[in-house]
């Protein structure tokens, strides 16, 4: 179970994780007998996590406002969406991201997801969609069965970009599923309309070969939505120009020595905090087209599927132009055959 949890905590097919956080919410497990059982299994992974609990009530007593207020007080003139359409997306499991919509649903039905989904649909909403960080804590309080204010804000915070600790990584909607999903198991359960997928799209079932859809009985955008947007790039672009904007429009909150975000504590003194390096990069080479520090987690799961989508996309390209081309032959034949007659 442990090496499980230090290695493969992030699975969505297999429940790798103790699952204990409503009992440890709602008091039926004191968080002093979890840490004492603890120490026997070695797990530093784990022990990290629970003190994670205790950070999260310190925070919320020095930030009361923390589920709804900037901790980094310059974020607070940061630009977002508020399409209410994507929104809704989001929150029914429609976005035609089959992760996404499978974690989405997941929680709307159980109350609970692993920590490694709830990374991926935050990243998802605030990194891609831009919504407001703030959208997804209300939609998290109304729907976890462990909804607990100073742990959700914490994290939604943090994951906005205006937390005390921002996270180092975005999580990219295939690329995660290739890495926490990789035989599709999950998706399948949860986006039961897509199951016959083969393993190749059931994660981008937009870029399978129409033939496949036809045989599987897709109708992409009927019987399964098209994705809310499709220039994935373009929206996180976007997203880290929102973040470089507000860095430049605040500079006595950018640390000019480190470059880190500064935040005034609630005794009025300021003190740097470390800060995602793509956004110092980018607050000094706004032009730049490749960020070598950009923080969206590939794996070379992904590269292998891509080649193989490629592959099966050029074979049903060439199946149908022969297709077409064999159906010509036909027809220029039997218009011979009339004129002969
Ligand atoms: C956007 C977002 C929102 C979250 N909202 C909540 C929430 O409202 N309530 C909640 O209990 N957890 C929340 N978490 C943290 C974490 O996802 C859950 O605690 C965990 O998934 C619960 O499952 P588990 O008991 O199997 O966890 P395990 O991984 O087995 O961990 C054991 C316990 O450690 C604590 N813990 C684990 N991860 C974290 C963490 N990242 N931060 C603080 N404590 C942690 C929890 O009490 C958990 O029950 C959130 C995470 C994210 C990314």
């Amino acid at each position: 179970g442990v090496r499980k949890y230090e290695k493969e905590s992030c699975r969505a097919d297999h429940l790798n994780t103790c699952r204990i956080s409503p009992y440890l919410h709602f008091g039926q497990i004191s968080p002093r007998a979890v840490l004492e059982e603890a120490r026997h299994m070695k797990s530093p992974k784990f022990l990290r996590k629970l003190a994670w609990r205790d950070l999260s009530y310190w925070l919320l007593t020095l930030w009361p406002d923390l589920p709804s207020q900037p901790t980094r007080v310059h974020y607070r003139d940061q630009a977002w969406s508020r399409d209410p359409g994507h929104l809704k997306a989001w929150q029914r499991g429609r976005t035609g991201f089959p992760l996404v919509d499978a974690a989405m649903r997941q929680l709307w039905l159980e109350g609970w997801i692993n920590n490694y989904l709830r990374h991926v649909v935050a990243s998802f909403l605030i990194s891609y969609l831009r919504l407001h960080w703030v959208e997804g804590y209300r939609w998290f309080q109304d729907t976890l069965l462990d909804a607990d204010v100073a742990i959700n804000a914490m994290m939604w915070q943090n994951g906005g970009m205006s937390g005390l600790d921002q996270w180092n990584f975005v999580m990219h909607p295939v690329d995660a599923a290739l890495t926490c999903d990789p035989d599709g198991a999950y998706v399948r359960k949860w986006c039961p309309e897509i199951a016959a997928l083969p393993n190749d799209f059931i994660h981008q079932p937009w870029k399978c070969p129409p033939s496949i859809l036809r045989r599987c009985g897709i109708k992409l955008g009927e019987t399964y939505p098209n994705r809310v947007i499709s220039d994935l790039e373009g929206a996180r672009e976007q997203s880290l120009t929102d973040v470089v904007n507000v860095r430049k429009k605040h500079p006595e909150f950018v640390d000019r020595r480190t470059g880190n975000d500064l935040v005034p504590l609630p005794d009025g003194l300021c003190v740097p905090v470390i800060t995602r390096k793509e956004f110092k990069y980018k607050l000094h080479h706004p032009e730049a087209k490749d960020n070598p520090h950009t923080a969206v987690l590939r794996g070379y799961r992904s590269r292998k599927r891509d080649e193989a989508i490629a592959f099966a996309n050029e074979r049903d390209f060439m199946a149908s132009a022969m297709n077409e081309s064999v159906k010509l032959t036909e027809r220029r034949l039997k218009a011979t055959q009339y004129e002969a007659l």
